[in-house]
């Protein structure tokens, strides 16, 4: 073999620079990012800094290496010379350790530096810098690197952070200057949490239009608080505000809410929030900076919440003390009772209120039954020939899955835990892998559900869809400067794809709506009648459309009865208007279904033990709506909750059960009568019997099942290949095990109330296997049902987990309320009672007593009602006893639990 030389082009020195850049990046990304989890610094402060450190390292060595190879020429550092034997042996690895080694010699050769130079590889080094941490410095991190305690604790410091200071102007965020742009005098700003307020503040929109009130509705988190100082004397604010948490703002409202109520302990001594001086206010007073501002509230609560409406209330005071004017009084709605009415009352008083004070010269207008309003929305055809769009969430790919993005999560399990005839008791799994998402015990999922085959196909042929259910249509604003330009989140979709997957459309309507949105469109004078009646008669409208549950489509049937009625009876023959049988424009439908909300329940596994496989545990709803024999509509039949039929239709269809139809009752017609005109559950004319021969039989009762199309959603699956999906999404709750796990807990979760306690168990029994050394506090679970025998969810694994505690925990152990069991009914309040020494010596965690210390942690989930009333009350009766002390005293000490976050509850009512 000739000895000859060889030149080898080795990796040219922007290779090599490429390749130690490569390396140097993902390794500093794997550095930087664990510093980052530990530190829990921001990702804005620590990645640019260490990036520009990496940058400005990588720049100097490139350029000195540049200078120093020049001077080499060839016997530069990346021209090495190679003998034939070398290269046959492609000892690449020596051959590149030699360039290396010569990089560094060249970089280390200090030479001229040419500027040219110096900028196009700064430009360069800038430019892949910002790309390659571009993540770090503009976008989120992905979910999957951050738990979701510590991303909610990051958002929280951000909108925290972004409350307290005044942020960069943006025209975009300035809703002031958009209303002005938009010839609009009044913003409505809805705070919601699972769409009422927001529904609210729409119809209030339509009910206060006018040529001298014209409103502009908002949501609050796409807008800056700091330009509430620069509304106008002629201008109006309206506050639409639902209380979500324990007292606290929705989502959408918490910046704002944490910019006027920085101090939740005491409000009245919240900093003064820094709101952007107004152009147009020369004399603006920094002490009472929303002078000149006017503005009215409107609350939304629940009263068996501790905490009534207690988020409107803290705006309305703070409003008043930053010197802003308020419209009218505050309005309060309870949803306990009937929030549409408070709503209607309110809004009675406050309207003329509001349109004095624009100035509106004309009274109130009332509203002429037979002018139909301007439709809020345009409904287009499509001529499009495929239908592709079949209830996508949305179009484009998101980085991130939440309520608005759901993750179409494949459904694992779907179990009945105790088979009875009468009641379905779910147990539902699904698999977020893929999503990023991840779950604690206690977290909540929300579950986007679909509406039942029956109830859709029954609103398409009352509305005269049924032949072009399946063409593509768009439905945009009419208002060019309305915020939601698009009704639906894709722009395209289906005529039933849209009352299957967005509309809620088994809703009653409320009695405003009849009158605004249906009343117009009556032609006979029965159905005017019939429906002025449910629009002024409060009575009439409870005992027909609530009591009744009267959906859309049922409540047109019962039009047409009347209109039926009206025709049988020689009085209404000259009633020409009753030829067509009543309906409305598709629009109008669309108007008067709110949007299909996701339904939340509380995740029944341990986000630690089944990271990517959360469950749900739901009873099915169904109910019998209550009867009226009223003359004009006989009601009576069963009714199903949306979301929960719509896990039953998900269990039934992966056990490969046929769809059944909703009933005998509900699908047939009576030939007799003209098409359309038995949409309500009777199969009989009204008062041609006794209302109470149409109620289900126990029998038709277990027949009461729905159908669903459980087809994939294409927006929201890769590549069909899963099976059926769940439109999902993981919503972060407060409900929290101690972290310190020789803190004793007490959990009262009677019925589906069990949900989160399971979680919860099955934390401790797995902690109790894997650290049988370590400490655990005593652990109690009190759990009521009907019977044992058929209402005991989930024994065996419980019991078999309370072994698991027990081995660390000896005094842990279920504490059971079975209601129906005996004569007298007992419930999980009269356990509390019954085992108070056992209850009070876990509260006290060794010590003489409570004092005022707060000891073990309890958790209450359920009904908010009745039962987490009752179990408070028996937990102060019996600890007031206790410790000799009255239950008032108690009581601040269970309020300072609360306030602690020892003292939680996951209630509903
Ligand atoms: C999880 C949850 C927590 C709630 N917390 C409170 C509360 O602390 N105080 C209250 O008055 N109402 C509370 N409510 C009741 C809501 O404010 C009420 O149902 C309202 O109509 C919901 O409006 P939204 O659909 O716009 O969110 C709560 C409701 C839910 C679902």
């Amino acid at each position: 073999m000739t000895n000859s030389a060889a030149l080898v082009d080795l990796p040219s020195r922007y290779e090599v620079a490429g390749l130690l850049w490569f390396y140097l990046y993902h390794t500093l990304d794997w550095v930087f990012h664990q510093v980052g989890r530990i530190v829990s610094l921001t990702q804005r402060n620590v990645y640019p800094a260490l990036g520009l450190f990496a940058g400005i390292t990588f720049l100097s060595a490139t350029v000195l290496g540049r200078s120093g190879a020049e001077d080499a020429s060839l016997n530069s550092p990346f021209h090495t010379y190679y003998s034939q034997e070398q290269l046959d042996k492609q000892d690449h690895k020596k051959m590149s350790a030699e360039a290396t080694t010569a990089a560094a010699a060249a970089a280390a050769a200090a030479a001229k530096v040419e500027w040219g130079d110096m900028v196009i590889i700064s430009g360069v080094v800038v430019g892949a810098a910002t790309f390659l941490f571009r993540k770090y410095l503009f976008g989120a991190k992905k979910a999957t690197e951050l738990t979701i305690a510590q991303k909610a604790a990051l958002a929280q410091q951000a909108k925290n952070q972004s409350a307290a200071t005044v942020t960069e102007y943006s025209p975009e965020r300035d809703f002031v200057l958009k209303m002005r742009k938009a010839g609009k005098n009044v913003v409505i700003f809805y705070g919601s949490q699972t769409g009422t307020a927001e529904d609210f503040a729409t119809r209030l929109a339509k009910d206060i239009q006018s040529p001298s009130v014209r409103p502009l509705v908002l949501d609050p988190e796409a807008y800056d608080w700091q330009c509430l100082a620069s509304l106008g004397d002629d201008e109006l604010a309206i506050f639409v505000l639902a209380t979500a948490g324990e007292g606290e703002p929705t989502d959408n409202m918490e910046a704002w809410f944490n910019a006027l109520v920085s101090d939740r302990e005491s409000p009245d001594d919240s900093d003064l929030p820094e709101f952007r001086q107004p152009d147009n206010k020369p004399e603006f007073d920094e002490d009472s900076p929303l002078q000149g501002v006017s503005y009215a509230v409107f609350g939304l609560g629940n009263n068996t919440y501790e905490q009534f409406n207690h988020h409107s209330r803290l705006v309305d005071r703070r409003l008043l003390a930053l010197g802003a004017n308020r419209v009218g009084e505050r309005g309060e709605g309870d949803d306990d009772a009937d929030i549409e009415e408070d709503f209607a009352r309110w809004k009675e008083a406050t309207l003329p209120l509001i349109r004095q004070f624009l100035g509106s010269a004309t009274p109130l207008e009332s509203a002429d039954e037979s002018s139909a309003p301007e439709p809020t929305w345009v409904v287009n055809e499509l001529e499009a020939k495929v239908v592709w769009a079949k209830g996508e969430f949305y179009e484009e790919p998101v980085s991130a899955f939440d309520s608005r993005h759901p993750f179409a999560a494949p459904v694992t399990t779907a179990i009945e835990l105790t088979p009875s005839a009468d009641r379905h008791l779910l147990h539902v799994e699904v698999d977020l892998a893929g999503s990023g998402m991840r779950y604690e015990s206690g977290d909540h999922i929300g579950v986007y559900p679909t509406n039942a085959d029956e109830e859709v196909d029954l609103l398409l042929s009352v509305l005269g869809l049924l032949d072009k259910a399946d063409k593509p249509i768009s439905v945009s604003a009419t208002d060019p400067f309305a915020a939601q330009q698009s009704l639906f989140p894709v722009e395209t979709t289906t005529y039933r794809a849209a009352f299957r997957h967005y509309m809620d459309i088994t809703t009653p309507i409320p009695r405003a709506q009849i009158k605004s949105l249906m009343l117009p469109y009556a032609r006979s004078e029965a159905a005017r009648s019939f429906l002025r009646q449910l629009a002024d008669d409060k009575d009439a409208h409870a005992a027909t459309v609530s009591a009744g549950c009267l959906s859309l489509a049922r409540l047109i049937g019962a039009v047409r009865e009347a209109e039926c009625l009206a025709i049988a009876s020689s009085s209404a023959a000259s009633d020409g208007g009753a030829e067509v049988p009543f309906t409305l424009p598709v629009e109008v439908a669309f108007e008067l279904c709110p949007r299909l909300q996701a339904r939340l329940y509380s995740i029944s596994s341990s986000g630690r033990v089944n990271p990517e496989r959360p469950s749900i545990t739901s009873v099915v709803l169904q109910y019998d709506a209550k009867t009226e024999d009223s003359a004009k509509a006989k009601l009576g039949a069963r009714r199903c909750g949306v979301a929960t039929n719509y896990l039953l239709g998900v269990m039934r269809y992966l056990r490969g059960d046929r769809a059944m139809p909703l009933s005998s009752e509900e699908s047939e017609t009576n030939s007799t009568l003209r098409p359309g005109c038995l949409l309500t559950d009777s199969t009989e004319l009204p008062g041609a019997a006794d209302a109470s021969s149409v109620q289900p039989t126990q029998d038709s009762k277990a027949h009461m099942l729905q159908s669903f199309t459980l087809q994939p959603l294409s927006g929201t699956i890769a590549a069909g290949k899963r099976g059926l999906t769940m439109p999902v999404f993981i919503r972060k709750s407060l409900f929290r095990l101690p972290s310190d796990h020789s803190t004793p807990i007490i959990m009262i979760g009677p019925g589906t109330g069990l949900a989160p306690m399971r979680g919860f168990i099955q934390e401790r029994a797995h902690i109790a296997r894997e650290h049988p050394d370590q400490p655990m506090g005593t652990t109690l679970l009190f759990f009521g049902a009907r019977t044992e025998e058929h209402d005991y969810m989930y024994r065996e694994e419980l019991e078999a987990l309370f072994g698991d505690i027990q081995q660390v925990a000896p005094e842990s152990q279920i504490i059971t309320a079975f209601s129906r069991d005996q004569p007298q009914k007992i419930y999980v309040q009269n356990r509390l009672v019954q085992h108070a020494e056992l209850v009070y010596k876990t509260l006290l965690c060794g010590q003489e007593r409570l004092g005022g210390a707060p000891r073990a942690h309890i958790y209450v989930c359920g009904d908010a009602k009745n039962m987490a009333r009752d179990v408070t009350k028996a937990l102060v009766t019996l600890i007031a006893e206790r410790e000799g002390v009255s239950e008032e005293a108690v009581s601040k000490w269970v309020s300072e639990m609360r306030r602690l976050s020892r003292y939680q509850e996951d209630v509903w009512s």
